[in-house]
């Protein structure tokens, strides 16, 4: 498939990011494409706002599935591209656009000429959350669907455009969202002693929730918790009686996730004693470890390097995947694709290199050819 065409559809759909299940236009999109490919071996269902794409092979003797992300993220984007999100507040700040126009890449290959066994492309919603691998897992269009091993990519904005990298085993941190509610006295700003500061208390709960990682977690089992978001008062001049802080918990084992659980729920009590306040704790979308299949990692590495790519081998990062979903279940894994942007992922100003594009596309349509 030519880089123009490539381009052109990551461009359109860079401009149309949707938050988790709200991927209505991005859904049309793609079954707009799919539609006009040759049809002969093709099925396609709609689960939500995700699809699935079933290539039926000239042999069919196993079933390769490859899953694509396709939701954005709720950011302003601040690329100054001339092909910038339409959609205010919202931007394909993970990759996801080049995620979907790979995937399109591959489909279309083999649309064209079949690979032996089936191949089935999973385009998933939802993945920055509330999380669709789950669902879509458990779903009973997947019964009709599931393949016998399945991969996915993520783009790597650290890496240069040529390179991919992955490893087997432990790849992607268990995550957690958390959320955390605060309620208390409010009143007049210069009578703090008839209050129950909502603003001291939430900003005092955001450091102690370092100390939690700092001296309640083994050093060698590591741990982030990231406070991304904090709400609180009405106007300078009364004090708050209300807060809420959003974030993230990040563990390189579930048991690790547990205990910081456990421990932000007892510093939380702590708190309403000594603040005299109401704190309501949720955890939100919880997302499983990315454990890469060894085997399929090895056999992956090798056919990378019968490509003209580079293979290097990954370290563990704390990003999440609700991909870490599928692989728990299905034999597994997932790469990182090198996209060379100075602004890293989640960032307003990330600019991934559209000449990746090919690369993903040749690696993915020949991982399905012959993992
Ligand atoms: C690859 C990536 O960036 N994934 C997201 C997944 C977010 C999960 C959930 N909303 C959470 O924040 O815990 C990430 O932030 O790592």
């Amino acid at each position: 498939m030519k880089q123009e065409l490539l381009t052109k559809i990551r461009r359109e759909l860079h401009q149309i990011p949707e938050l988790g299940f709200k991927e209505y236009k991005t859904q049309q999109y793609l079954l707009d494409y799919i539609n006009q490919l040759p049809q002969e071996a093709l099925t396609v269902e709609t689960w939500r706002t995700g699809i699935f794409v079933k290539v039926k092979g000239n042999v069919g003797q196993k079933t390769i599935g490859y899953r694509a992300d396709i939701d954005g993220l709720p950011l302003t984007e601040e690329t100054g591209y001339d092909f910038q999100s339409t959609h205010d507040g919202r931007m394909h700040a993970c990759g996801h656009d080049f995620h979907m126009t790979i995937a399109l890449g591959a489909l279309t290959r083999l649309a064209q000429n079949p690979a032996d066994d089936d191949v089935i492309f999973l385009f998933q919603p939802a993945e920055e959350g509330p999380g669709g691998a789950e669902p879509m897992l458990q779903s009973e269009a997947m019964d009709r669907h599931r393949p016998d091993v399945i991969f996915g990519l993520h783009v790597a904005p650290e890496l240069p455009v040529g390179s991919v990298s992955s490893k087997p085993g432990l790849l992607f941190a268990n995550t957690s969202e958390l959320f955390i509610d605060f309620k208390g006295v409010g009143g007049h700003a210069a009578f703090p002693h008839l209050t129950h500061d909502m603003v001291v208390t939430a900003s005092a709960f955001v450091s102690h929730l370092q100390q939690i990682v700092a001296r309640r977690v083994d050093p060698l089992d590591s741990a982030v918790i990231t406070i991304g978001k904090i709400e609180a008062g009405t106007v300078q001049n009364i004090i708050a009686q209300a807060a809420r802080l959003e974030g993230t918990i990040r563990t390189l084992s579930p048991e690790a996730m547990e205990r910081v659980k456990g421990e932000i729920e007892k510093v939380a009590r702590g708190y309403e004693i000594a603040n005299d306040c109401d704190i309501h704790i949720d955890y939100g979308a919880n997302y499983h470890q990315v454990f890469n299949d060894a085997e399929q990692v090895q056999r992956f590495e090798q056919l990378v390097q019968e490509t003209e790519y580079q293979y290097r081998e990954a370290n563990m990062a704390m990003t999440g995947e609700d991909f870490g979903y599928m692989v728990k279940e299905i034999p597994g894994f997932m790469f990182w694709l090198g996209v060379d942007s100075e602004a890293g992922l989640h960032q307003s100003t990330l600019k991934p290199k559209e000449e990746a594009l090919a690369v993903g596309v040749h690696i993915v349509e020949k991982t399905l050819r012959e993992l």
